[in-house]
């Protein structure tokens, strides 16, 4: 069944347009990654599914019209990460993640042992047990990304609207997140939709790349159908090689644009 689909969306602010005509599909339990160059309208796609941007155009979220959802039922179906979120900076890193269960609270808003359960468990997939008690002001920048993260999960979303995961994430805990998020796809059927920059780290988990450029879709398919030299010239204004290593992933191997570089081995 199609988890997320997004017709001829137009968004924008302050009547200066950012998507322009953006249509795009994804099965449940698939993954989607949205890339483009700065300023592409990444972010807004996502505000916009998210429900948090005015926009005109259809969404449809698990077969259901988007506008139709009532606040709760789209907190209980959508988990959205934004990119630079606003944290309530006193708060225990626990209570923090224990805040991604409110849409799952009864009317007395008191949580159970299975909230509570649930929030330990997140806080170990993203490696911050031990950080549990400390207060979010305290915690460094890709340990707050985490912990954004962790609240997500708690939430048991059926999709989830993930804006930039990896930035600021060392190279374990981004590989990490990555594979967990591949495992709640294939395990859970969670469907994820997110933004990266990291293009060969796109094409190694996302299953279908979103290219945006000035608001407008301007490929999609398989990574190997969208992630081409010319496009990385066009878009991007960068010049890279797109190699497949042994295992068949693609790789995106920025190159030098002057003389090659003097052999320092
Ligand atoms: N709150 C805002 N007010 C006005 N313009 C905005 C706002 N947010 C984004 N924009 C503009 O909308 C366009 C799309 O922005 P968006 O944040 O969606 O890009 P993006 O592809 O996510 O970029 P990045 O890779 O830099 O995060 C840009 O031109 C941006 O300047």
């Amino acid at each position: 069944m199609t988890a997320v689909r997004v017709v001829d969306v137009h968004a924008g602010y302050g009547g200066r347009p950012a998507l322009r005509g953006v249509s795009a599909e994804l099965r449940g339990g698939g993954w989607l990654a949205v890339v483009g160059p700065n300023g592409a309208g990444k972010s807004t796609l996502l505000k916009a599914v998210a429900g948090l941007l005015p926009f005109r155009g259809d969404v449809t979220l698990d077969g259901k019209r988007a506008e139709l959802l009532s606040r709760k039922e789209k907190a209980r179906l959508i988990g959205y990460a934004p990119q630079n979120p606003v944290l309530p900076e006193g708060l225990r890193v626990a209570d923090y993640v224990l805040l991604g269960r409110t849409p799952h609270l009864g009317p007395l808003a008191r949580e159970g042992r299975d909230d509570l359960s649930i929030v330990d468990n997140s806080l170990a997939r993203l490696d911050l047990t031990g950080l549990a008690g400390r207060k979010l002001r305290t915690l460094s920048g890709g340990e707050r990304r985490r912990a954004v993260l962790a609240r997500v999960l708690a939430q048991r979303a059926r999709i989830l609207l993930l804006d930039e995961p990896t930035a600021g994430l060392d190279l374990g805990h981004a590989q990490e997140l990555l594979e967990l998020l591949d495992r709640l796809r294939s395990e859970d059927g969670t469907t994820v939709v997110s933004t990266v920059h990291d293009l060969t780290l796109a094409a190694q988990y996302a299953e279908e790349l979103l290219l945006l450029a000035d608001g407008e879709v301007a490929a999609a398919g398989a990574p190997a159908e969208v992630l081409t030299p010319d496009r990385l010239a066009r878009h991007y204004g960068a010049t890279a090689d797109v190699l497949v290593a042994s295992r068949g992933e693609l790789v995106i191997a920025p190159t030098r644009r002057g003389p090659a570089p003097v052999n320092r081995t």
